[in-house]
């Protein structure tokens, strides 16, 4: 369990993280999201201990990182993934890191294993390319048998076996009951891998939400419906507040009506329905509609939008916070 309540850090006159409270429970894997310079990096660096804030405070698993007497065995985390020793075999690094908090050299075995660095853990860490070195790191994390995780874009670099390979790693530790706490910019994978999010902005929380609740809040309440009498459909669904608009030959986008009653009112005049799909934006969608006024630096031939669009004024009521 990661507990931030009130974390800030200025450097000087910038302010990077500004009143930052939020939980990362056990058992779910949440991501942590924010447009670059939001305050990620430095929110994880808070909580391993390598920065201090101005104020406020965050726990993993109660206790303060700074009090933690065997750290790699609360908390596994992977920063900078080529923050190694060089020169040594992967084995070798992770048998140093082990003998500092009195860990088996069996455990650095398996974790070379569930690493799948078992043929290369002889090989000088110097040579390793980036999506080994990601392994390595990974490797490190998980040496201690922590019961949370803190990942910073960690299929960075890993090809797509290798990405495939840290998503189902990554669900298993959570099955398993763990704390995992990841950070990427990559909204598809996020997508996969994470339950529940928690989305800062200009170094302010600003939703903390499972992740199909921050999908559903930013996608608008159409219904597409296909069928090939699409003319008498139409007719049946025609009420108060319902809009219909006519895409196609046999496509219906319809607005006020749930699923349900659109199946429903179908079966009861016999119309058969070729497609039923309520639209959904993308995870990158939601997140760009929310933090579109969050971001420090826009693309000169993309300026941002001025006001709230519908998307962002629907996830503010989802439990988002403003
Ligand atoms: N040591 C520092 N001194 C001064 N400013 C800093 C320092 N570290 C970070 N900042 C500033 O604090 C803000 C937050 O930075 P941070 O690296 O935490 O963001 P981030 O969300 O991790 O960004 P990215 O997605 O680009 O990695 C940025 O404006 C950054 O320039």
């Amino acid at each position: 369990m990661i507990e931030a309540r009130g974390l800030t850090k200025r450097y000087g006159e910038k302010v990077a993280v500004e009143d930052l409270s939020f939980t990362a429970r056990p058992g779910v894997v949440t991501g942590f999201l924010g447009p670059n310079g939001a305050g990620k990096s430095t929110t994880m660096r808070m909580i391993l201990g390598l920065d201090r804030p101005t104020r406020g405070e965050v726990r993993v698993n109660g206790l303060r990182y700074q009090d933690m007497t065997d750290p790699l065995c609360q908390v596994g985390a992977l920063l900078e993934a080529r923050a190694v020793h060089t020169g040594r075999s992967a084995r070798n690094h992770l048998l140093a890191l082990a003998q500092t908090h009195g860990i088996s050299a069996r455990r650095v075995d398996e974790v070379i294993g569930l690493a799948g660095l078992t043929d290369v853990a002889g090989r000088r860490v110097g040579g390793f390319s980036l999506g080994m070195g990601q392994r390595l790191g990974i490797a490190s994390a998980l040496l201690g048998d922590p019961a949370t995780i803190i990942l910073d874009e960690p299929v960075n670099g890993l090809d797509p076996e290798g990405i495939r390979w840290i998503r189902n790693l990554l669900s298993q530790l959570a099955t398993e009951g763990r704390t995992v706490f990841l950070s990427s910019h990559l909204m598809s994978e996020m997508a996969l891998v994470a339950t529940h999010l928690v989305v800062v902005g200009r170094g302010r929380l600003i939703a903390q939400t499972s992740v199909a609740d921050f999908i559903a809040a930013a996608s608008p309440n159409t219904v597409r419906v296909r069928s090939p009498q699409a003319i008498p459909l139409r007719e049946a669904l025609a009420g108060h507040g319902v809009t219909i608009t006519a895409t196609g030959e046999d496509t219906l986008e319809i607005t006020g009506r749930t699923n349900e009653e659109i199946g429903e009112a179908a079966r009861a005049c016999g119309i058969a329905l070729y497609e039923l799909t309520r639209h959904q934006v993308s995870l990158e969608d939601a997140f760009m509609d929310l933090t579109r006024d969050a971001v420090e630096y826009h693309a000169t031939n993309a300026p941002a939008p001025a006001g709230a669009s519908a998307g962002r004024r629907s996830a503010a009521h989802a439990g988002v916070a403003a």
